[in-house]
C-alpha cells in the first residue's frame, strides 16, 4: 500500500475516468464496438425511472463482462446475519459491548464480519445491519459483492486498501468508505484491522438537506473522493467471487479478475471521506442541540424526515454553551441508536465506552450521561473547552434494532452496563 492513490472529488458528481487513454467511448454509451476491444456494462443503483436527483448508474468498460463467472454455491459464514428475522428478542434494556479482540490466526474482511444488530429486510429495501469487522489478512484473489445493501465502512484500527470495480481507495481510521450495493470490492489490510460496517438495505446514502444552515457546511460534497479507474495487471488466474444475496453468502469462481474495468463514467461510485473535513456546527449561545446537526449521510425512508439510517459523527469540537448542561441530555427517542467509538472518549460516557466498543439504545430505551459524567458536567466551570482527540459515531434508524445471538453470547456484552446510571440519586430539595 505504498503508492499514493489519486481521486475524483465530489459526492454525486458525474465522474469519468480512464486507466488507458481512449478507453471511454465518446458521445455515446454503447457503441457497436467499444474502444480497445472492451465490453460495455451498465451498473444501476436506482430504478431506471427513479427521479433524477436520486438516480444512480455508471457505465463500465471492461475486459470481460461480469456475466463470465461459474455458478454459485452456498458459502457458510455463521456470524453474518441479515434483517430483523435473524435478530433475537430482547428486553428493552440498554446494551453495550466491550471492544472485540482480533483473532490470532488469519481472517479476512468477509470471514471477519460479525453482525451485532439488525432490522428491516433487504428484499423490502428497508433497514440495516451493524457489523464489526475483525481482519488480520488481505483478500488477494477474492472479491465480495453485496447485492443486499450498500456498505458504509468505519475503520477503527488499521488502514485498509479497498479495491473496487471502479478503482482503489485507501481508508484509515478517522476516514470512512461507502461502497454502493452490488459493486465488487476486496479489502487489503496493513496489519490487524478492526472497524464497523453499516449495511444499508434501503435508499442509497446521500448528503442531508441543510435547511437554514444554507448551501455550505456539515459534510461538503467536494470532500468525498471517488477512485480513478484501475484494473488489476494479473488478469488471468483463478478468482473467487463471494456474493451476499438474500441474506446468504454464495461463492463462485472465474478465471480472471473482476477488477478489469479500464474506464468508467457515471454517478454510481464508491467514496471515501475524511471526517476531519466535517464542518461542525453547535450551540454558540446555550443548550445542547439535537444530534442531527452532526449528520454526515442519510438514507431516507418513504416518510420525510424519518431516516432509514442517519450516519452521525461526534468529532472534535469546541464546547462554548453558557449556563448549560453540555453533554447529551437524558432522553428516550422513537429512533434507535447504535453507537461506536473510533478513538478517544465520548463525553456522555468518558470511562465506560471504549474505542472499538459499541452500544445500543433502542426505541424508547432511556439513556444519557453516566453518573460520573452528570456530576462533572453539572458542576464544572463553563469556560470554552475543546473536546479533542475523539471520534464517536451513531447509526440511527427509525426501525427497532435486534441484537444477534453473537452479540448476546459472543462474550463482549457488558453484563452491568445499566449500573453506570445507578448513582443518579434523587436530589430533590424542596
Ligand atoms: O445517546 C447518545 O449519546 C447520542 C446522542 C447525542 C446527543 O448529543 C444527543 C442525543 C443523542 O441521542
Ligand atoms: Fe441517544
Amino acid at each position: 500500500m505504498t503508492n499514493t492513490l489519486h481521486y475524483l472529488a465530489g459526492f454525486g458528481n458525474q465522474h469519468l475516468s480512464e486507466a488507458h487513454p481512449g478507453a471511454l467511448p465518446q458521445g455515446q454509451n454503447s457503441p457497436q464496438q467499444c474502444p480497445l476491444g472492451l465490453y460495455a456494462e451498465l451498473i444501476s443503483g436506482a430504478a431506471f425511472t427513479a427521479p433524477r436527483h436520486s438516480n444512480l448508474r455508471s457505465w463500465v468498460y471492461r475486459r470481460q463482462p461480469s456475466v463470465v463467472v461459474s455458478g454459485y454455491a452456498p458459502l457458510a459464514q455463521p456470524w453474518l446475519k441479515t434483517g430483523a428475522a435473524e435478530g433475537e428478542t430482547v428486553a428493552p434494556d440498554p446494551l453495550r459491548w466491550a471492544p472485540s479482540p482480533l483473532p490470532e490466526g488469519e481472517q479476512d474482511f468477509v470471514a471477519g464480519l460479525r453482525t451485532l444488530v439488525v432490522n428491516g429486510d433487504p428484499d423490502a429495501h428497508v433497514g440495516m445491519a451493524a457489523h464489526l469487522y475483525l481482519a488480520t489478512s488481505s483478500m488477494l484473489r477474492s472479491a465480495f459483492v453485496n447485492a443486499d445493501g450498500e456498505m458504509l465502512i468505519v475503520p477503527q484500527q488499521g488502514a485498509l486498501r479497498i479495491t473496487t470495480e471502479l478503482g482503489r481507495l485507501d481508508v484509515k481510521p478517522g476516514e470512512i468508505a461507502l461502497i454502493p450495493r452490488g459493486l465488487a470490492f476486496k479489502v487489503e489490510v496493513d496489519g490487524p484491522s478492526r472497524g464497523y460496517v453499516c449495511e444499508n438495505y434501503g435508499a442509497a446514502m446521500r448528503l442531508p438537506e441543510l435547511g437554514p444552515i444554507g448551501s455550505n457546511g456539515l459534510a461538503n460534497p467536494r470532500d468525498f473522493l471517488a477512485p480513478v479507474a484501475w484494473f488489476e495487471a494479473e488478469n488471468a488466474g483463478r478468482y473467487e467471487i463471494i456474493k451476499k444475496f438474500g441474506g446468504s453468502l454464495w461463492r463462485a469462481e472465474q478465471d480472471h479478475t473482476p477488477f478489469n474495468v479500464v474506464a468508467w463514467h457515471g454517478n454510481l461510485a464508491p467514496y471515501k471521506y475524511d471526517t476531519a473535513h466535517f464542518m461542525t456546527i453547535g450551540s454558540i449561545s446555550f443548550d445542547h442541540p439535537d444530534p442531527s446537526i452532526f449528520t454526515v449521510l442519510t438514507s431516507p425512508s418513504d416518510t420525510p424526515g424519518w431516516a432509514n439510517i442517519d450516519f452521525v459523527i461526534f468529532p472534535p469540537r469546541w464546547m462554548v454553551a453558557e449556563h448549560s448542561f453540555r453533554p447529551p441530555w437524558y432522553h428516550r427517542n422513537v429512533m434507535s441508536e447504535f453507537m461506536g467509538l473510533v478513538l478517544g472518549q465520548y463525553d456522555a460516557k468518558p470511562e465506560g465506552f471504549k474505542p472499538g466498543g459499541a452500544s445500543l439504545h433502542n426505541a424508547f430505551v432511556p439513556h444519557g450521561p453516566d453518573s460520573e459524567a452528570f456530576a462533572k458536567a453539572s458542576t464544572v466551570e463553563l469556560a470554552p473547552h475543546k473536546l479533542d482527540h475523539t471520534l464517536a459515531f451513531m447509526f440511527e434508524t427509525r426501525y427497532r434494532l435486534k441484537p444477534t445471538a453473537y452479540a448476546l453470547q459472543g462474550g463482549q456484552l457488558e453484563a452491568s452496563y445499566a449500573d453506570c446510571w445507578r448513582g443518579l440519586a434523587d436530589q430533590f430539595k424542596p
